[in-house]
C-alpha cells in the first residue's frame, strides 16, 4: 500500500507544485478555463490520466472553473500518487 507522506515530503512536493496548497489531508487546485466546453475537456483529459494511474481526484465544476481535490483514500490522506498527479494536472492544463 502507498505509504502517507510527512509533513516535511508534502512540503518539499509542494515547492515543486506552486499552483497546489495543502487543505489538512489533501492537496487541492482550482483551474479557471477560457470557456465551460474548455473546462470540461481539461476534466476529460484529468480522467484518462487519472484511470491509467487508478488514482482519481475529486472534481468540483463551477462553470468555467473546477477544483481538483487529491487524497489517497486508502491511505487516509496524501500520499506520493497525489503529488504525481498533481504534476499530471498541471502539465494537462498548460
Ligand atoms: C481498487 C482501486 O485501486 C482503488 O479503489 C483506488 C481507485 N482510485 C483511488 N483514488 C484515490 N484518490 N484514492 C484511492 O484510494 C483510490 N483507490
Amino acid at each position: 500500500m502507498t505509504e502517507l507522506l510527512s509533513d516535511g515530503s508534502i512540503d518539499a512536493g509542494l515547492a515543486g507544485l506552486p499552483e497546489w496548497r495543502r487543505t489538512g489531508d489533501s492537496l487541492v487546485r482550482t483551474i479557471e478555463s477560457p470557456s465551460f466546453i474548455d473546462a470540461i475537456e481539461l476534466v476529460r483529459k484529468v480522467a484518462a490520466a487519472a484511470e491509467a494511474a487508478n488514482h482519481h481526484p475529486d472534481i468540483d465544476i463551477r462553470w468555467r472553473k473546477v477544483t481538483y481535490t487529491l487524497s489517497t483514500h486508502s491511505a487516509g490522506g496524501i500520499t506520493q500518487l497525489d503529488l504525481d498527479l498533481a504534476a499530471q494536472i498541471d502539465v494537462l492544463a498548460g
